[in-house]
């Protein structure tokens, strides 16, 4: 059992090191499996539970990984799959599971998946991906509890996503880089991450082009060679520094971050009274005036990440005046909400919108963290609030935030981690 305890009232004063991107480094640990001969190296690997869990499924499907956490580096050799199992109990754990599939249809013909995890954030559909894989050439049987796709070989076609999925997109472009043939991929996402796992991908050989686009073309190559790769900064990890500066009135320098890659996020913090100056890699953010209130809509890359949607709710409760928020990617995204109530917000949710009247002052008490991204939101909190903040399960905080007691720490924070039996 791992929990948060977090004592406010300080602000964050300091330099934060932003850690590699969760969501770029799963898909390349589900490229490095393309790989039929030597070994992959991956740096700036953030060392969080998600890519612990990504380390066990890939040795589960027979690749040989060496995580080397001190130098955030991950070593893959992935000339032997043996197994197309995404095992239950290591797959359910974390979204990312999804993103081993075209590596074990590409490599062994067949992928049987037991289940995908990831954050409780209401219906996570996986259509896009199968529906794709289905005109690349594969037979999908979903079953209630397994789903089996088997391939001989893809054909390149022209796909489709309903909305740019960012799992979907990364599925997709892996899928069709080993197809025979020509895949076009209409309305693909724009994420920077996406981004990252193609030009990793094209350094392995893949024939990509159109990327950040929403039109993807990729032509199939024959195989594709092991690489050295160095992940992008998280833009969330980013995000959450730079609020944990916005709610205590601090004043942070963020190194790695990436300004133009926090997309509107950015500019909604600046309306609420944040303050960004970009020097080179290092960004600068402080707050020194009284919060203002904020309209967030969420919406898929280049709009307002649906990841930064909790954080910047805990943030909303200090302002003065209404803030509105409406989740426009997932359902079941406001778990958050009857948390900070319990704090002492005054938090109003209707189906996908979310009234937040400020200001209310926070108060520390026991709280439950229902995803990643809601509990970094009551860390948030927490920091800002009177008292002590006990937050529960830390282990969720940890599938996506690398080091956070000590980074928060060095900030002048008072957060603590602390493990126990279950
Ligand atoms: C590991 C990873 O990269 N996770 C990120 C990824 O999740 P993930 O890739 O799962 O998110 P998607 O972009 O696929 O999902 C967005 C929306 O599309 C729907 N949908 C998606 C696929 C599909 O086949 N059918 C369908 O209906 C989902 O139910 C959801 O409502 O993008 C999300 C949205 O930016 C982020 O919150 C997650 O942090
Ligand atoms: C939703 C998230 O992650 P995942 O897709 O891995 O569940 C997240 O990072 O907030």
């Amino acid at each position: 059992m791992v929990r948060y305890r977090v004592r406010g009232g300080n602000a964050l004063r300091g330099t934060a090191f932003i850690q590699g991107a969760k969501n770029a480094v799963l898909p390349m640990i589900g490229a490095a499996l393309l790989a039929a001969k030597g070994r992959t190296v991956l740096r700036n690997v953030p060392i969080i539970e998600d890519v612990r869990r990504a380390v066990e499924l890939a040795e589960a499907v027979g690749a040989k990984v060496e995580l080397h956490e001190k130098e955030r580096t991950l070593v893959i050799d992935a000339s032997e799959l043996t197994s197309p199992i995404l095992p239950a109990e290591i797959a359910r754990r974390f979204r990312g599971s999804v993103l081993f599939v075209p590596a074990l249809l590409h490599r062994l013909g067949e992928a049987i998946i037991e289940g995908v995890g990831g954050c409780n954030l209401g219906s996570r559909n996986l259509d896009f991906h199968y529906l794709g894989y289905k005109r690349l050439g594969a037979v999908v049987n979903e079953g209630d509890a397994v789903i089996h796709v088997k391939a001989s070989g893809f054909t390149g076609a022209t796909l489709y996503l309903d909305t740019p999925s960012h799992t979907g997109t990364e599925n997709l472009i892996m899928a069709a880089s080993l197809a025979r043939g020509t895949t076009v991929i209409e309305n693909a996402a724009l994420e920077p991450e996406v981004l990252d796992v193609i030009d990793m991908l094209t350094r392995m050989g893949a024939k990509i082009s159109g990327g950040g686009t929403g039109f993807i073309t990729v032509e199939g190559v024959e195989e594709l060679h092991a690489v050295e790769h160095t992940v992008m900064p998280d833009r969330l990890d980013a995000g959450v520094f730079a609020m944990a500066a916005a709610i205590t009135g601090g004043e942070v320098n963020l190194v790695g971050a990436d300004l133009d890659h926090l997309g509107v996020v950015r500019y909604k913090l600046e309306q609420m009274g944040v303050e960004f100056a970009d020097h080179g890699a290092v960004l600068h953010v402080r707050r020194d005036r009284p919060l203002r209130p904020i309209n967030v809509i969420t919406d898929t890359y280049p709009g307002f990440a649906t990841d930064l949607q909790s954080p910047i709710m805990a943030i909303a409760c200090l302002a003065d005046g209404a803030s509105y928020i409406h989740e426009r990617i997932f359902d079941g995204r406001f778990a958050l909400a009857s948390e900070l109530n319990k704090m002492g917000a005054d938090i109003e949710v209707k189906e996908n919108s979310a009234v937040v009247r400020g200001t209310t002052p926070l108060r520390g008490t026991e709280v439950t963290a229902h995803d990643l991204r809601s509990g970094i939101a009551l860390v948030l909190a927490g920091l800002a609030a009177e008292g002590e903040t006990v937050i529960e399960s830390g282990y969720l905080i940890n599938r996506g935030h690398s080091y956070l007691a000590e980074r928060m720490q060095a900030l002048g924070a008072d957060v603590v981690q602390e493990i126990s039996a279950p």
